[in-house]
């Protein structure tokens, strides 16, 4: 057997704390080929889509990797930024926001880094980055407030998989879940608020969760719960009633039964129901991507206006704004407890050593044979 790391595997660096934040992934590029690779990936898990794999394989190869990617590539390309994807994007400046505040208050004790469950830049890669760097407790944040199997158990399977290449084993921690977590919930409120002050307030709050099949919740998945929780939290801190706001689910593939109500066939509806005007939000999306940005604010939007509905406000993610860095900080921090210690921390070391010098110099002025 070899492990990767074998030969520079040391007992002798410091022991530094590691904080990996993931997010599902994203293409490397908006183009049919790039898609092809992404989706031969994510929709291989037997955790995304759980159909026996032979029978899998052949509706995948034979069917879905003809025709999806071309028509993904298509809606990728339309909202692709200069610096890529934007779910790559908020992903970075979330791992560098998160990297920031730590470093002010650990310095170089703690090292944060990023990967994606699918595509780049991958665990594997990241892992080994902070194996080099002498990470020997680790936690790892899945930027999914609501825990599924599809989602959440899929990253702590990637990551347990990686793992057994190692020699290397850390102290290991995970968030599975923080969809009720009050600073999260708080971050979201505020969000909304600030939207609210400076684009007004629509008739109804559309709370809008991707979806999964109906199958997942009768199994067991908890994720149905986790969203409706999470909801009611924001509208109970924003003193929503029950008829101002409605959890629904949108990203809908294939042709099974997923989580009701659905986004889309909601927003056609409301408006012949007299609902004229809505802000929609997207609260399990730690980053706007491909299915916020374009499937809600593009295709979403036209199917409400063209039901006759006359407002339509798009509430962005939180993204990287200072409230959500804040908010994943704390959890951070409450995650790391009993592991940040002064005694693993160099930079701490070194700081208790300058006040006992600076005591001394107090003292004995002039004096350092004491
Ligand atoms: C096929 C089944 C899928 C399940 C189950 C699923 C669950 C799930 N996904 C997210 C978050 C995201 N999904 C995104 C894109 C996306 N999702 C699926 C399919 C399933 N998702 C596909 C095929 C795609 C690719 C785009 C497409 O071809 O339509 C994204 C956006 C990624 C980006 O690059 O912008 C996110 C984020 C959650 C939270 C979830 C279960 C709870
Ligand atoms: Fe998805
Ligand atoms: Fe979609």
């Amino acid at each position: 057997m070899s492990y990767k790391g074998t030969d520079n595997f040391s007992h002798n660096k410091p022991e530094r704390l590691g904080v990996l934040v993931t997010n599902l992934g994203t293409p490397d590029a908006p183009t049919t080929p790039a898609l092809r690779r992404y989706l031969a990936e994510f929709l291989w898990d037997p955790r995304v889509v759980e159909v026996p794999r032979p029978i899998w394989w052949m509706i995948l190869h034979g069917i879905i990797l003809r025709i999806r990617p071309k028509k993904s590539a298509q809606g990728y390309a339309s909202v692709w930024k200069p610096e890529g994807s934007p779910l790559l994007i908020h992903t970075a400046k979330q791992a560098e926001g998160i990297r920031e505040a730590l470093k002010q208050k650990y310095g170089s004790n703690v090292v944060v880094g990023f990967a994606m469950r699918y595509g780049n830049p991958s665990i594997s890669k990241v892992l080994d980055e902070m194996q080099d760097q002498g990470v020997h407790k680790l936690l790892i944040l899945p930027l999914y407030p609501q825990y599924s199997a599809s989602t959440t158990a899929s990253t702590f399977d990637a990551v347990a998989a990686d793992f057994t290449r190692r020699r290397w084993l850390p102290d290991f921690r995970f968030v599975s879940h923080y969809h009720d977590y009050p600073p999260y919930i708080e971050a979201m409120a505020r969000h909304i608020e600030s939207h609210w002050s400076n684009h007004g307030r629509s008739d109804k709050l559309i709370l809008s969760y991707h979806g999964v099949p109906l199958k997942y919740l009768k199994k067991g998945d908890p994720y149905h719960c986790e969203c409706h929780k999470t909801s009611r939290l924001l509208a109970e801190r924003l003193g929503l009633s029950q008829d101002n706001y409605l959890t629904t689910f949108q990203s809908r593939f294939g042709n099974e039964e997923w989580l009701q109500p659905y986004t889309d066939e909601t927003l056609k509806a409301l408006p012949g129901k007299g609902v004229k005007s809505v802000d929609v939000f997207c609260p399990g999306f730690s980053s706007d991507c491909l299915e916020t940005i374009e499937e809600i604010n593009e295709e979403n939007r036209g199917y409400f206006l063209e039901a006759g509905g006359e407002g339509f406000g798009y509430i962005p993610c939180l993204n990287a704004t200072p409230g959500h860095i804040d908010a994943l900080v704390q959890l951070v921090e409450e995650n790391l407890k009993g592991w940040v210690t002064p005694e693993n921390n160099p930079e701490e070391l070194e700081a208790r050593a300058r006040r006992a010098e600076e005591r001394k110099q107090a003292t004995y002025p002039g004096r350092d044979d004491v």
